[in-house]
């Protein structure tokens, strides 16, 4: 199955395709998604004793209409819940016509131990909070533990969004053809419980009419095209040169998180560049890795015109001020390196944590250092707070969603956004975006974000394309944190994105 989210709007445009398109009308593929529906339902709780099949007026209740009527004609006990009042006409109405069984107003629904509950009442066209005799059915179930199979979302989840108006907390949802970015932001995806995505006959040449720029971050995104590819003959500056800020001598930590994580990456060479009163102490924990002083913009514009080097990580524990935004404005008056025997950018700059919040009062001037035609490419990894710091008309916005802030903030600041959170998303200026879902709560620990940028500058340093690079380390680094589990401390990151990167690359003759 490919990776493309689908706003409910679009959804509702592949519909029309592919009704346009035949042989199926609306009526048909509202069967095949019932059908869906009940083949999982029977497969999974063959032991039911009562399955109460709850239907909304739209077409989501028409989907329960047929899973009720299939439930029924394989010998399970169905009992059929209803609200709304129904378009006279419409595929759902015809549904509900074609099941036999008798209908029951949701307010007297009490599913019990040993139910199941399949959830038909809203999914794409949300468009009030959820009523309080869905809210109670689902407090009972939850309560007696029943298990709810939503179709396409648990009732009171926005596709869109994933904001939620009250709600169902499913066992599985089975949505069709593509997810929605609903499924994948927080809150909404904290309820879909597991996410089964079946075909009901849209092809994928009518998804590819719609030329969708919003996809779940899975290595397909990137991997086979994008990923380093280290050549035979890799000499260690052709695989990547990345410098990291480091902060003064009481905070060097950070910085030494991203070097690792960048030469964990593939990175062929990385420098942490230091403050004068951390040089010891940074040398007292440096071993492959290479230290170098700078103090001075004088120091950098040196460095740059000697080393060349491919990627920088500027932020992570480097403290907040002046200095900060001289360095990254410096850097960006660089012009960007474009090698056009390989195709790639030679380099570009992850701005992080105090990168970005020292950019705070005065954001325009960051903003029009990056807008200069040939600035190098610029990453930004914000979390919440920082996110809001750079962005605060973007971030109070109540109506739109994460995906459409990080867009927002992504084209404004001519950067690739990493708006990180349990539901990390990434978007580029040209309004390409990915929602990340393969994280974990372990990843929620002090430092983890450094090791992050670091990972990001060492994709970008071997020459993949920022946005791309974003994608591969947010979902590396979710990876790597996924599969080590409790007790992980940032320290281990570096070395727990070993065996994915192995992974990837065995999975992918191409890059061996
Ligand atoms: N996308 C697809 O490929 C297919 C979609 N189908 C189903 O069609 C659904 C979308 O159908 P609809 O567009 O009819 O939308 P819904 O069935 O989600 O809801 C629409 C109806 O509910 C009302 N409504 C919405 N929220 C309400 C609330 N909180 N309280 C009271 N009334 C509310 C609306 O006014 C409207 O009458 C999908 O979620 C999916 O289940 C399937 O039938 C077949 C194929
Ligand atoms: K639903």
């Amino acid at each position: 199955m490919r990776n493309e989210l689908l706003s409910p709007a679009e959804m509702a445009e592949a519909d029309r395709l592919a009704i346009a398109a035949g042989p199926l009308d609306g009526y048909g593929l509202m069967q095949r998604a019932g059908e869906a529906v009940a083949a999982m339902v029977l497969a999974r709780y063959p032991a039911a004793k009562k399955v109460h099949v709850l239907c909304g007026p739209g077409n989501n209740g028409g989907d329960g209409y047929v899973v009720a009527r299939l439930l029924a004609e394989a010998g399970v006990d169905v009992e059929l819940w209803a609200e709304g009042k129904q378009k006279p006409g419409s595929d759902a109405a015809l549904a509900s016509e074609a099941c036999n069984l008798p209908v029951n107003h949701i307010g007297h629904c009490y599913p019990e131990a040993g139910d199941v509950v399949v959830d038909a009442l809203y999914g794409a066209g949300l468009s009030k909070d959820i009523s309080q005799h869905a809210l109670a059915v689902s407090g009972v179930s939850s309560a007696e533990r029943v298990p709810v199979i939503s179709i396409d979302l648990p009732s009171g989840v926005s596709g869109e969004t994933g904001q939620m108006r009250g709600h169902f907390d499913a066992a599985v949802t089975v949505t069709f053809a593509r997810k929605k970015p609903g499924h994948l932001l927080m809150p909404g995806r904290r309820v879909c419980g597991e996410i089964i995505v079946a075909d009901i006959g849209i092809p994928d040449s009518i998804i590819d009419q719609l030329k969708i720029t919003t996809f779940e971050n899975t290595p397909d995104l990137w991997l086979r095209w994008y990923f380093p590819r280290t050549a035979i003959d890799a000499h260690k500056y052709k695989r990547g040169h990345v410098a990291v800020f480091s902060g003064g001598s009481s905070a060097t930590g950070a910085a030494r998180l991203s070097a690792l994580a960048a030469a964990r990456t593939g990175a062929g060479a990385v420098t942490v560049l230091s403050p004068g009163n951390a040089m010891q102490v940074n040398a007292a924990h440096l071993t492959s890795i290479m230290l170098r002083k700078a103090d001075t913009i004088e120091d950098i514009a040196e460095y740059l015109a000697e080393r060349q080097p491919s990627a920088f990580v500027l932020g992570p524990g480097f403290g907040i001020g002046e200095r900060a935004r001289a360095f990254a404005l410096r850097l960006l008056q660089q012009n960007r390196v474009y090698d056009y025997d390989r195709g790639i950018e030679l380099w570009g700059i992850v701005l992080d944590a105090d990168g970005l919040t020292s950019f705070r009062d005065n954001p325009d001037t960051l903003f029009e250092a990056s807008h200069r035609a040939l600035a190098p490419p610029l990453v930004f990894t914000p979390h919440e707070g920082e996110f809001a710091r750079l962005f605060p008309d973007i971030a109070r916005s109540k109506k739109q969603s994460k995906l459409a802030k990080a867009r927002a903030a992504a084209q404004r600041a001519n950067a690739v956004i990493v708006y990180k959170g349990a539901d990390t998303v990434i978007a580029a200026p040209d309004g390409h975006a990915a929602i990340n879902a393969n994280g974990a709560p372990w990843l929620a620990t002090a430092g983890s974000g450094d090791v992050l940028a670091g990972i990001i500058a060492g994709l970008l340093a071997q020459g993949m394309p920022p946005f791309k690079a974003a994608c591969a380390g947010v979902w590396i680094h979710a990876e790597a944190g996924r599969r080590f589990g409790p007790g992980m401390i940032a320290e281990d990151l570096p070395l727990a994105i070993v065996p994915v990167l192995h992974e990837l690359i065995e999975n992918q003759p191409d890059l061996r």
